[in-house]
């Protein structure tokens, strides 16, 4: 496998207006490997993510996938599999049918369906509308939509969001299983218990960066806690307070 990063940001910086949503990050996701982008609400996690998939356009700075702007990157829809709010269900559609909507978008056979159902869970509510799905069996859709193509790497902003227990635990097992397979993922979470037994390594954002390493070094050991190291390197305040004004 090559040791090439996965994605890389380079002095990133995105402002809105006057907002300064993220300010010159820098970190590389290394391949084969799952990421967590953590921070809390309004810490430029999202924003990053936009700017790599080409939702949005860095004020300065880059975001590239496999080398390459998302929009320059040939086969990005196939290559990199998004679970992302705000792309967007079918009014009225199944699960199933949803997943065929996309897969056919892709040039993808229907048995990919099926097989991505299976492996999220949702066979048995497949038929059921999406409208009446709970939070979890949309996190789960969103996933399985971000698998139909069997993509290298995963983008996937909140997968955890509105997960109980055993849809943590789920996703966990899920997540794993795909990096073991070779496959990198990042994903973005406040989450942090969640996500300590999930990633391999972490990038800590507060509008800038303020970790990127190995969750092994940040809490190199047995008793230490991300929580307590997040807080030591992010502080106690409120970012929406702290950052408002570039
Ligand atoms: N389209 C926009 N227009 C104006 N400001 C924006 C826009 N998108 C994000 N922001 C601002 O940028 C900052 C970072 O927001 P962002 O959504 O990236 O944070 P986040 O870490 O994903 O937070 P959350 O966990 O709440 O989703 C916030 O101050 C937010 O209000």
């Amino acid at each position: 496998m090559s040791s090439a990063p996965a994605i890389e940001f380079q002095s990133l910086t995105k402002e809105f207006g006057t907002v300064r949503a993220v300010e010159e990050l820098s970190f590389q996701v290394r391949p084969g490997r799952v990421t967590g982008l953590l921070g809390r609400n309004g810490a430029g996690k999202t924003t990053s993510l936009r700017v790599l998939l080409g939702l949005a356009r860095p004020t300065s700075g880059s975001a590239t996938v496999f080398g390459h702007r998302y929009q320059d990157l040939p086969r990005a829809a196939h290559r990199i599999g998004v679970s992302m709010d705000g792309l967007g269900w079918t009014p009225g559609a199944t699960g199933r049918r949803e997943l065929r909507i996309w897969a056919s978008t892709l040039g993808l056979p229907t048995s990919r369906v099926d097989q991505v159902l299976e492996r999220v869970g949702l066979t048995d509510s497949a038929d059921r509308r999406v409208k009446g799905y709970s939070t979890g069996m949309r996190q789960r859709l969103a996933l399985a939509t971000a698998l139909l193509a069997d993509p290298e790497l995963l983008v996937l902003d909140e997968p955890a969001n509105g997960l109980d227990p055993d849809g943590i635990r789920w996703l966990r097992t899920t997540l794993r299983s795909l990096a073991e397979e070779g496959r990198t993922v990042l994903l973005s979470s406040h989450l942090l218990a969640e996500v300590e037994q999930t990633v391999d390594d972490v990038v800590v954002l507060e509008r800038t960066l303020r970790y990127a390493g190995p969750l092994s070094e940040l809490i190199p050991r047995q008793n230490d806690r991300l929580e307590d190291r997040f807080f030591d390197l992010v502080g106690a305040g409120t970012v929406g307070k702290e950052q408002s004004h570039a």
